[in-house]
């Protein structure tokens, strides 16, 4: 087992990273300063598989459990699915001082993190993190959100969790394309700001999607420690945060622009990182060798890194006007510019964007 702090004051947690740890839920939770009654929020996927391990092993430390599912899919992560969770939550007697658990993906964590924010004006949240994009990103640093369907995130908040269990166990019924997704936000800790991390992935990528569970353990670690640094930085992204959104300008334009859910928010990133690499390319900020070093490594993790035909560029840039970037209608782009190093691009020329997004359409 392996613990990642992440330091921020009276909102200080802990990352706890490692094998069998769902049946420790109990304990864990029951050491934090809530009270007896808990919503365990899970999806029609995880719950199944998990809720029924997680409420015993809460109910064995003295909890009293209510579990709550909501459909599997991005589609659900929205304002009527929060509606449905203030009612399960007031009906089971939910005061300001019980605990709002998320059992699941990103979606789960996002949906359920914004329950937590705002039920009461906010109560304690725990993340159980089953996917390794929740693992490795969503479960950490606050960013709670559901979608609208004018734009990816729109209604939401910053409110961190008291805890993140991430159980790696759960990884082994994840399936192939979920834990390709979650390489790409992996993928982005190396291109940013870590490229040891880079270099380590090119060299050991097989072993991660064999699913071993050293190499498992390790990009967890690193991706959370990563990820800690820049949130205690800046933790409500007035700055130096926004560089974690790389390939998201263009990322949440694809994926509302096809429709939340048709591809994954991995899938949307990689392609939208392809864009953000051809940007550099042509800014002349970022070398050819670099952005094929980039592109290749999202490739052999199995991501797309082409923008589909169907998606048509002038409506991709009208999305990213969307995009909480988008200050006064100037779009920001976080642009790569070497292995291990990104910059914040405020202001990208439209005419740059349809170009790199041409330059990534093959
Ligand atoms: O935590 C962050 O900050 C990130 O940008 C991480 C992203 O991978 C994540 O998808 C985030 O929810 C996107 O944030 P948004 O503010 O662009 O909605
Ligand atoms: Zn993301």
């Amino acid at each position: 087992m392996s613990e990642v702090e992440i330091n921020l004051g009276s909102r200080s947690y802990r990352i706890m990273i490692g094998s069998s740890l769902l049946d420790r839920a109990g304990e864990l939770i029951a050491g934090l300063p809530v009270g007896r009654q808990v919503l365990l929020v899970t999806n029609t996927t995880v719950g199944p598989l998990y809720a029924g391990r997680v409420a015993a092993s809460l109910e064995g430390a003295g909890l009293t459990v209510t579990v709550a599912e909501v459909p599997d899919g991005e589609q659900y992560k929205s304002l009527a699915s929060t509606e449905l969770l203030y009612e399960r939550a007031f009906s089971a007697g939910l005061d300001r001082r019980s605990a709002v658990v998320a059992l699941g993906g990103g979606v789960v964590g996002d949906l359920a993190g914004f329950v937590a924010a705002t039920y009461m004006r906010g109560v304690p949240f725990v993340q159980l993190p089953t996917t390794l994009l929740a693992q490795v990103d969503s479960s950490v640093g606050g960013k709670v959100a559901v979608n609208h369907p004018r734009g990816k995130n729109i209604i939401g908040a910053f409110y961190q969790p008291s805890l993140v269990i991430a159980d790696t166990d759960t990884l082994s019924t994840l399936n192939n394309r979920e834990l390709r997704s979650g390489l790409a936000e992996v993928i982005k800790y190396g291109i940013i700001g870590d490229e040891q991390f880079f270099t380590w992935l090119e060299q050991n990528l097989p072993q991660v999607l064999a699913l071993k569970p050293e190499a498992l353990a390790y990009v967890i670690e690193q991706s959370c420690s990563n990820k800690a640094r820049v949130v205690e930085e800046d933790e409500t992204e007035q700055g130096a945060r926004a560089l974690l959104n790389l390939g998201h300008t263009a990322g949440h334009a694809i994926e509302a622009l096809a429709g939340f859910g048709r591809y994954t928010h991995g899938e949307a990133v990689a392609m939208g990182t392809a864009v953000a690499t051809q940007l550099g390319v042509q800014l002349g900020r970022l070398t050819l060798a670099a952005a094929d070093r980039i592109t290749g490594l999202l490739r052999r993790a199995g991501l797309p890194t082409t923008v589909p035909a169907e998606l048509a560029g002038a409506d991709l840039v009208a999305a990213m006007h969307g995009d909480k970037k988008t200050v006064g209608g100037a779009i920001t782009f976080i642009l790569p510019v070497k292995i291990g190093q990104a910059v914040i691009h405020p202001n990208t020329a439209e005419e740059h964007i349809s170009r790199a997004i041409v330059a990534a359409r093959t």
